[in-house]
């Protein structure tokens, strides 16, 4: 993985010749800085109005992916004519309409059994936070302290995670949370390869800008196209890395002002 500033001129050049980009950008850490809770990470005033910018641009589509539910993501982004797709690439909204991966009722049911047995076990930890997504669970542990992390661990793994494996759940290890999701073929990858295909009508260059700690990201699915991690991660299967949230919306004020 290459710092993007150091690949500038070649990465520019490609952007600028191509005829049509499709701007993928997951929301938390990416178009916001990580905050002590999910309630807090709320979109700058700036971002929103380069978002608008971009959104308005003849030669650019813009989608805003992220684990977040869609109603949520859609409330929190507030950028009309964004294509949005929620809750690990399961709920979409695109063109003034939702569209849905068809999930099993008896998934979604699994998913609100064990997230009400995990709120259960995890209610006496301080600052342990679940939050119930419909097609996904998480437990956020960033304002645990330090040394009750383990415990809360313990406890996760004790009493959860057997419960987990013996589902149609599975398990996903984010920035300070866990995600309990249906164990299904599609994802935040999936998710993008097709919404490529649905604007395949025009030559289109994916740029994925995310900082997937997960797994569930796309960048592994867009190999081929033009991906971003938000700081450096060890592991990640992005080309380039930014350092931070500062260094995506440099990025997106210069698509903006150039493409
Ligand atoms: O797909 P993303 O948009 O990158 O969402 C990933 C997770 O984001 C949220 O949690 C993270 O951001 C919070 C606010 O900055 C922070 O408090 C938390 O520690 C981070 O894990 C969101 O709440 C999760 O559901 C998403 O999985």
């Amino acid at each position: 993985m290459e710092q993007l500033r150091s690949q500038w001129p070649r990465v520019a050049a490609e952007i600028v010749g191509s005829s049509h980009t499709l701007l993928l950008l997951d929301y938390d850490g990416t178009l916001t800085r990580i905050a002590p809770t999910p309630e807090q990470a709320t979109l700058p005033a700036p971002t929103r109005s380069v978002l608008r910018a971009l959104s308005r641009h003849p030669r650019i589509t813009v989608a805003v992916i992220s684990e977040r539910p869609l109603n949520e993501l859609r409330r929190r982004v507030g950028v009309r004519n964004l294509i949005y797709i929620g809750n690990h690439g399961r709920e979409m909204w695109q063109a003034g309409r939702q569209a849905k991966v068809i999930v099993p009722r008896s998934f979604q049911e699994t998913v609100a059994r064990i997230g009400s047995q995990l709120a259960s076990v995890v209610a006496d930890i301080p600052g342990a936070l679940v939050k119930d997504k419909g097609l996904s669970v998480s437990l956020h542990y960033r304002l645990v302290p330090t040394d009750l992390e383990s415990h809360l661990m313990g406890i996760f793994v004790r009493d959860i995670l057997p419960l987990v494996r013996s589902s149609e759940l599975t398990v996903l290890y984010g920035r300070k949370v866990i995600e309990l999701c249906p164990r299904l073929t599609w994802i935040k990858g999936h998710a993008a390869l097709w919404l490529m295909k649905e604007i395949q009508r025009r030559a289109v260059l994916p740029i994925y800008i995310g900082d997937d700690h997960t797994g569930g990201g796309a960048f592994g699915a867009l190999a081929e196209d033009i991906t971003i991690q938000v700081g450096a991660h060890v592991g990640s299967k992005a080309h380039y890395y930014v350092r931070d949230v500062k260094e995506v919306i440099t990025f997106l004020r210069w698509m903006a002002a150039t493409c």
